[in-house]
């Protein structure tokens, strides 16, 4: 009773409608100010801390309107995809603003097992601690990724036409995947997929690829059923899909989605298979091929062996695509997609950015990269940091820095070619100071790629060991599972475990 005569009295005996009405607009002012502090706050949050390094000022490209950046994000990295290129460009982008990355104890979350929340290093529970960006190979298991990842993270991959898949497989893991081991070249695999192919053994890069990484089966025959199955599990979960055949239509397409400026995604192509000589003008769908022989540039030092082996005709090229029915309906599908959401953006603007998105990139090779960034076969290149991991036929290629930058530049180009293990390495020593300074990880081994995999580790579920490190049993595998063996100071790579 008193309080109700007390705020009539509030109201309008002593205060007034126009003092109510005054006090309101100021509350309305005072909320937008705190919100739009709050955007600001967020925005900043996001943003480098240091200046960019573009000599262009458009290097932050067109306006993206009112968006939000997105900084939960997780990248399912496909093999043989470009996915590195990708990788490559979310870890530039976390590790410049500090954001925290779910990474895996070694180099893979367990790959090719089904991923497992409790492989990510510092993992304590569902949602127990937040992780920004997930991104390295794994076999996709919704439920443990969701476990790690916060609720409104934006899902993304990227797929590539199988033909070109294959190829880049076959030349990487060909000593590795069962099914290749045994063929004379991918032209004899092409031919007679079958006489080498035994789905009883994990076979997962000899065949439906993309399916296996999306965690489906891989194995079995074609059956449209079960494709669309797996459309509707990826078109549930994924927010894009990237193509790699047209890697900077993707790219911006992306940063409209994140909500990211254009120098975030401007990126050198890593992880690149060493150029064929009869790829000039040729068959292969190696794309860096196609670039270098549009650039004139030429290589040297190819084994002919290697180059025979992953020759391929257009019509076994054609049966590659067959072989990977899965994948090929997937690639169609989302190459769709795609193609519609590129229409609903707008041909001319898309046109208008992948130009800048290009002339950046070339703004920064000319600005970092030595010989005005002509790819380097891997072992040429002495400096381990930058030395991408070498397997399979042929080289893989990376590249080597200007002499001379001064040194933020030079930390920022350095960051655009670091290779994906040595960049593993810096943001787990970023993010784990302690471990690191431990000397948890080996120098030597960081250098061959390798990770130090303890034995007694319960959450690895790894084979007993063969290396011996500091005393305790340990055993040697590099990113992709497979073992090293440590035979006078030299690693050998051995099998890979299936
Ligand atoms: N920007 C861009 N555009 C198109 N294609 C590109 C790009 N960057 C890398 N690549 C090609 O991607 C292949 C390597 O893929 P990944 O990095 O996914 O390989 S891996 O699974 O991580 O080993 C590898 O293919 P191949 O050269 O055919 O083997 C790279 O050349």
């Amino acid at each position: 009773m008193f309080e109700t005569r007390m705020l009539r009295w509030l109201v309008c005996g002593r205060v007034g409608t126009v003092w109510i009405w005054k006090a309101l607009l100021l509350f309305v002012a005072i909320a937008f100010a705190v919100q739009l502090l709050g955007v600001i706050f967020n925005k900043s949050s996001v943003h480098p801390a240091g200046h960019s390094i573009f000599l262009s000022s458009d290097a932050q490209g067109p306006s993206l309107g009112f968006c939000q950046p997105h900084t939960h994000i997780m990248f399912l990295k496909t093999h043989k995809t470009a996915s590195s290129t990708v990788l490559n460009m979310l870890y530039r982008f976390g590790d410049e603003r500090n954001l925290r990355f779910a990474l895996p104890m070694g180099y893979q979350f367990g790959y090719p097992l089904p991923f497992n929340a409790h492989r990510v290093k510092g993992y304590r529970g569902p949602r127990a601690m937040e992780f920004h960006i997930l991104g390295h190979h794994m076999r996709f298991n919704k439920p443990e990724v969701e476990k790690v990842m916060p609720a409104d993270t934006f899902y993304f991959s990227i797929i590539r036409d199988p033909a070109g898949m294959a190829e880049s497989s076959f030349a990487y893991y060909k000593e590795v995947a069962p099914a290749f081991k045994k063929a004379k070249s991918l032209g004899d695999f092409a031919d007679n997929p079958y006489r080498y192919y035994d789905s009883r053994v994990r076979n997962n890069y000899a065949r439906n690829l993309l399916m296996f990484d999306f965690g489906m089966d891989n194995s079995a025959n074609f059956s449209l059923a079960v494709a669309q199955k797996a459309e509707t599990m990826i078109r549930q979960t994924f927010n894009l899909i990237l193509v790699s055949e047209y890697f900077d239509q993707s790219m911006i397409l992306l940063r409209h989605a994140l909500c990211w400026p254009l120098e975030t995604v401007v990126s050198f192509s890593l992880n690149a298979r060493q150029q064929k000589p009869s790829d000039v003008g040729g068959l292969s769908g190696s794309f860096v091929s196609k670039a270098a022989a549009a650039a004139g540039i030429g290589f040297r030092g190819v084994r002919p062996q290697a180059k025979i082996l992953t020759n391929v005709t257009e019509a076994q090229r054609e049966k590659l695509r067959q072989w990977n029915a899965f994948d090929l309906y997937l690639y169609k599908t989302f190459n769709r997609t795609f193609w519609e959401d590129i229409k609903s953006f707008g041909y001319a603007q898309m046109e208008q950015e992948v130009s800048l998105l290009r002339m950046l990139r070339k703004e920064m090779a000319q600005v970092c990269l030595r010989d005005g960034g002509k790819p380097v076969e891997g072992r040429r290149i002495q400096d381990k940091n930058i030395r991408p991991f070498q397997l399979g036929l042929l080289q893989i290629l990376g590249y080597e820095l200007q002499p001379g930058l001064d040194n933020a530049t030079r930390a920022a180009c350095l960051r655009m070619i670091r290779p994906e293990l040595q960049y593993k390495d810096v943001l787990d020593a970023k993010q784990f100071p302690r471990m690191a300074q431990s000397g948890q990880q080996n120098p030597a081994l960081l250098a061959a790629g390798a990770s130090l995999v303890r034995q007694d580790s319960p959450r690895t579920g790894e084979r007993p060991a063969e290396g011996n490190a500091g005393g305790r049993t340990a055993e040697l595998r590099d990113w992709d599972g497979s073992r090293l063996m440590r035979r006078n100071q030299t690693l050998i790579q051995k099998v890979r475990l299936t």
